[in-house]
């Protein structure tokens, strides 16, 4: 049935542009920043041929949230699943979409995304498929944050002795736009006037400038498709449309059983749909908003207006925008994650059992005096050959090939800062059995500071899990599974592990290649927070030359020419 070949032709280079209404050097696609939406349907196959206009960086994309079955060398991972792309080279990502959904793609190479490396992937359902419900239209917001010091600076700072956090973004994106240090105060006018003041300037929210917001313009009595996705570095935001309701539908690419809210939290790598219904007064125009949540942070929202026509899109919405939940409210982060069900018969059910559980520990500490995370005390930095190639071809000495830690020491206190701060650099994989059923459970802990544990949203690569449930405290095993979900637990690519608590996912190995699984924040992950799960690699088909043509990957191909050569 229909299921076509979408071309396209990518370059990546920087471009100055002004998402915040400050000018700055920004990684575009194009020309565009975002990069291209991509819109495709169910079954296609993409082919994206990228070529590098980055005169000093290498560059990878990552298809979040696409599994990459049979295509694991298409995953975007630099170090996992290929070799940079170098300045001047081409490589193609072909892959098909086989679910139906709202995903996004971006960088996966240092701290890339940060510097704009992103754009929408919508995937439709395919001809003669329908969503299990229905809408009159709809918009996609991508979501981000924004820094105004560079990511070179960034990443410099995080491994400087002292140590220099990044700190808080300078502002909030929607679809690349955001305003910098501009206030409503008082008064709710936006204006074409530009008359609203405050300690900032005036907020721009109409005109020509990169940073006016786009405008989300509807009819009354409509329902309409919001498609969140968040590719934050850091925060964990709060999106909210005053006073109408949003009712969940899909998280992730996949399916939920509908839920109405007032606003949702969304974590970095995460996407949803919601359903709005425009039945407010529709003299009015309404306030957007996408606040931060789950760290102190004084970034103000992101603000775009939901304009009722044929009211003007300048016409200044009459109530506030909405107020985001206190940064530190967890239990009501809590009780929204939990609503958050597979749609059954539309979502797929987890084996009742698993064949292994891997018991994830999140600490912050220190090797040689830097800062970093690690997952069972080993601080994750990526070897030069990428794993893919240097497993399939059982390269030695590429990585450390002893096994990573099943779990953690039974007298480690997770409710303390690390008694020794010392951790070790590694790059050990954990191997997984093909067609297993795993579990992981993520047992988040102190940070190096008193009295502080942070969240972190984890991602997994080439395959959606099951969120089996989230706990307090350090994971009981034989207490939690009594409360483990197994009837509709959601089918997600990312979970968030909240303070001090653990969260459960089981998955089935089912997807031969390579995988990262990490926190989704950009800094942590640069920082070693992350573990890498490979599957049924002897099956992996033929890998092309561009993926692997780096590192002991590439001598071993050099070796065998020569070979050839009679050499
Ligand atoms: O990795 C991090 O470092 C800082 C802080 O923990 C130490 O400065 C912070 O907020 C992080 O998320």
């Amino acid at each position: 049935l229909g299921s076509k070949t979408r071309h396209f032709k990518w370059e990546v280079g920087y471009v100055f542009r002004s998402p915040d209404c400050l000018e700055r050097p920004v990684m575009g696609i194009n020309g565009q920043f975002p990069g291209p939406t991509i819109r495709a349907e169910a079954g296609d196959t993409l082919h994206v041929e990228l070529t590098n206009k980055l005169t000093t960086e290498g560059v990878v994309i990552h298809w979040h949230g696409i599994r990459q079955f049979g295509t694991p060398w298409a995953d975007g991972t630099a170090s996992i699943s290929q070799c940079v792309i170098n300045p001047e080279e081409t490589f193609v990502y072909r892959f098909k979409v086989d679910k139906a959904g709202t995903y996004f793609y971006h960088g996966h190479y240092g701290m890339q995304r940060a510097a704009g490396l992103y754009g929408s992937l919508i995937v439709d359902v395919a001809e003669g498929e329908k969503e299990p419900f229905d809408y009159d239209g709809e918009f996609s917001l991508l979501l981000s944050d924004w820094w105004h010091q560079s990511v070179q600076e960034q990443e410099a700072g995080l491994s400087s002795v002292p140590f220099r956090w990044i700190g808080d973004p300078q502002s909030l994106l929607m679809n690349g736009r955001g305003q910098y240090n501009c206030s409503l105060a008082s008064s709710f006018a936006v204006a074409g006037s530009n008359v609203t003041t405050g300690q900032g300037g005036p907020c721009r929210f109409l005109g020509h400038e990169d940073c006016a917001p786009q405008i989300l313009s509807v009819l009354s009595n409509r329902t309409y498709r919001l498609r969140l996705a968040s590719a934050t570095s850091l925060h964990s935001l709060n999106f909210a449309v005053a006073s109408h309701k949003l009712v969940v539908v899909e998280a992730d690419g996949n399916y939920v059983q509908p839920f109405a809210v007032d606003d949702l939290d969304i974590y970095s790598g995460e996407s949803y749909s919601v359903l709005l219904t425009t039945d407010q007064n529709p003299a009015a125009n309404y306030f957007i908003s996408a606040g931060v949540r789950g760290r102190q942070s004084n970034t103000t929202q992101a603000l775009t207006i939901l304009n009722y026509k044929p009211n003007p899109p300048l016409k200044s919405p009459t109530s506030p925008p909405p107020i985001t939940p206190r940064w530190d409210d967890f239990d009501r982060s809590r009780q929204f994650s939990l609503k958050i069900r597979a749609l059954v018969g539309r979502s797929p059910k987890p084996p009742r059992k698993s064949d292994r559980r891997i018991v994830l520990l999140n600490t912050q500490n220190t090797v040689d005096g830097v800062v970093r995370w690690s997952i069972n005390n080993i601080s994750l930095a990526l070897p030069a050959t990428p794993y893919l190639g240097s497993i399939k071809y059982r390269l030695k000495h590429a990585f450390d090939g002893a096994p990573p830690p099943e779990t953690f020491p039974e007298n480690y206190n997770i409710t303390r800062p690390p008694a020794n701060l010392n951790s070790t650099i590694g790059n050990r994989v954990y191997q997984l059995r093909l067609n297993s059923t795993v579990d992981v459970v993520l047992q988040n802990a102190n940070a190096m500071n008193e009295n502080n544990s942070e969240i972190h949203p984890w991602h997994l690569h080439g395959h959606d899990f099951w969120v089996l449930g989230y706990g307090e405290g350090r994971f009981a095993a034989a207490e939690a599974e009594k409360h483990f979900n197994l009837d509709d637990p959601p089918s997600k690519n990312t979970a968030v592990v909240y303070p001090y608590g653990w969260t459960a996912v089981r998955f089935v190995a089912d997807n031969p290649g390579v995988w990262a699984f990490h926190c989704h924040v950009e800094s942590h992950l640069h920082m070693g927070m992350g573990s890498v799960f490979a599957e049924g690699v002897h099956r992996v088909g033929r890998i092309p030359g561009e993926a692997i043509a780096c590192g002991l990957t590439a001598r071993m191909k050099l070796a065998a020419a020569e070979d050839e050569d009679g050499n």
